[in-house]
């Protein structure tokens, strides 16, 4: 019999019923929820609208930009009552959670539990380190491993790369490290006075390769950001096993929102420096995020984590099949190449399921290859933003289900026009 929780219980179940016409959802803390009739109003998916997002807003660009991972929106929303948590009004209002540490122990067993059972990443013997989304620990190991270094470290990324590399080391740049641009060109350096650290991507964002660092020898130092490195998105060949690794609940289960991730460090000292980062940034991590995250990892453990890395591998394999095959009709645009590759997750050969599609614009006179696409009703990221060419532009593939239908048919119409 509840007694404390059942008017939240009410209020939850409530808001889950308002179905939206499928085209959106409500939240408990979405507007008008404070009205009078408590009823928050529906959130419509992109291109729709009206009260109960029934109306197709038929201009509609479709908006590709973000890699908002809504696509595993449907997967949770099939398992209501395993992945909701109750988060009393007393919840944890210490910083702390257990003597002298903000880490939730129970949920870093979770985790480590979770590489041991995808095999994708060595966790054992290493120090485990929260962040506010990965994206707090990007500069946390900037900071780590440019520390005390007589001339600043070049901080580099083999291009194309994710943006906020750069966008980062530029903001926050100090004495330390500064951005010095696309690893490539400082491939062959033979200065053995310069450090450098550079960002890997495996898989990369935003073509979906997989990854090693391009500098080598004792000076240079990497941050293994394996954001995307999960069996929904990629083959899992091996496990990888390296100084600095990161990961992110936003492209694990889709909650970019809770702003969960972690770092898995080797060395004592970087990782005793990056937790001094995290303190003196935000005196540790939110305790509701971590709560959260150990309800979700617990859904995705049951069965051997095959049911939701199977949703969005189906999920994600047949966008890219659509997607690929509308535009292998194109003399215009291209995409990456993708093989398929063996994964000792699924135990078998897998097709490609890129979070991202990286489109090339071939027609010479097609230089800014956004602005071709805007022209279409397509909103992309210009290749600019990842160090790469104005002639690609990357398309988001992770998001809602409606967005990538949309998406879907104004390339066709594009493509189309070729014809004409
Ligand atoms: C949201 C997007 N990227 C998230 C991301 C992040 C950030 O993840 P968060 O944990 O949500 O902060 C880190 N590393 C890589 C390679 C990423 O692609 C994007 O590229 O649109």
């Amino acid at each position: 019999r509840l007694t404390w929780t059942r008017t939240a219980a009410l209020e939850a179940e409530a808001v889950a019923s308002l179905s939206c016409s499928r085209h959106g959802r409500a939240f408990l803390d979405g507007i008008g929820s404070g009205s009078s009739q408590g009823e928050p109003a529906c959130e419509c998916y992109a291109c729709y609208g009206g009260s109960d997002c029934s109306e197709l807003l038929p201009d509609c660009p479709a908006d590709a930009d973000s890699g908002d991972p809504l696509f595993l929106e449907p997967f949770w929303m099939q398992r209501a009552e395993s992945s909701a948590v109750m988060v009393s009004g007393w919840h944890r209002m210490s910083y702390q959670i257990t003597k002298g540490t903000m880490l939730s122990i129970e949920l870093e067993k979770h985790i480590r539990k979770l590489h041991s059972v995808i095999r994708n990443a060595n966790e054992t013997g290493k120090f485990m380190l929260f962040g506010d989304g990965s994206t707090q620990l990007l500069n946390a190991a900037v900071h780590a491993l440019s520390y005390n270094t007589s001339s600043p470290a070049h901080v580099v990324a083999a291009a194309p790369y994710y943006g906020a590399y750069e966008a980062q080391t530029n903001f926050f740049k100090c004495e330390d490290y500064e951005w010095e641009g696309d690893a490539f060109q400082w491939k062959n350096t033979s200065d053995s006075s310069v450090n450098f650290i550079e960002f890997v991507t495996s898989p990369n964002n935003p073509d979906g390769l997989l990854r090693h660092p391009v500098i080598q020898g004792p000076f240079a130092k990497a941050i293994h950001d394996h954001a995307y490195y999960w069996p929904h998105f990629t083959a899992i060949p091996s496990m990888v096993d390296e100084e600095i690794m990161l990961f992110t609940l936003s492209k694990i289960t889709g909650h970019a929102g809770t702003r969960f991730g972690w770092a898995l460090i080797k060395d004592e000292e970087v990782y005793n420096r990056m937790l001094k980062y995290i303190s003196i940034n935000t005196i540790g991590f939110s305790h509701e995020s971590q709560l959260r995250a150990l309800k979700l990892l617990k859904v995705v453990l049951q069965g051997g984590g095959k049911d939701m890395f199977q949703f969005g591998y189906k999920t994600l394999s047949d966008r890219w099949r659509k997607l690929s095959t509308s535009l292998s009709l194109s003399k215009r645009f291209s995409l990456q190449k993708i093989a398929p590759q063996y994964c000792t997750f699924f135990l078998g050969i897998r097709e490609p399921s890129p979070g991202y599609a990286w489109l090339k614009c071939e027609m010479e006179e097609d230089e800014d290859c956004e602005r071709v696409l805007s022209g279409a009703g397509i909103i992309g990221r210009t290749g600019s933003i990842f160090g790469a060419s104005k002639r690609y532009v990357r398309l988001s593939l992770l998001k809602s289900q409606d967005d990538f239908d949309w998406l879907l048919h104004r390339i066709k119409a594009l493509v189309a026009q070729e014809a004409i």
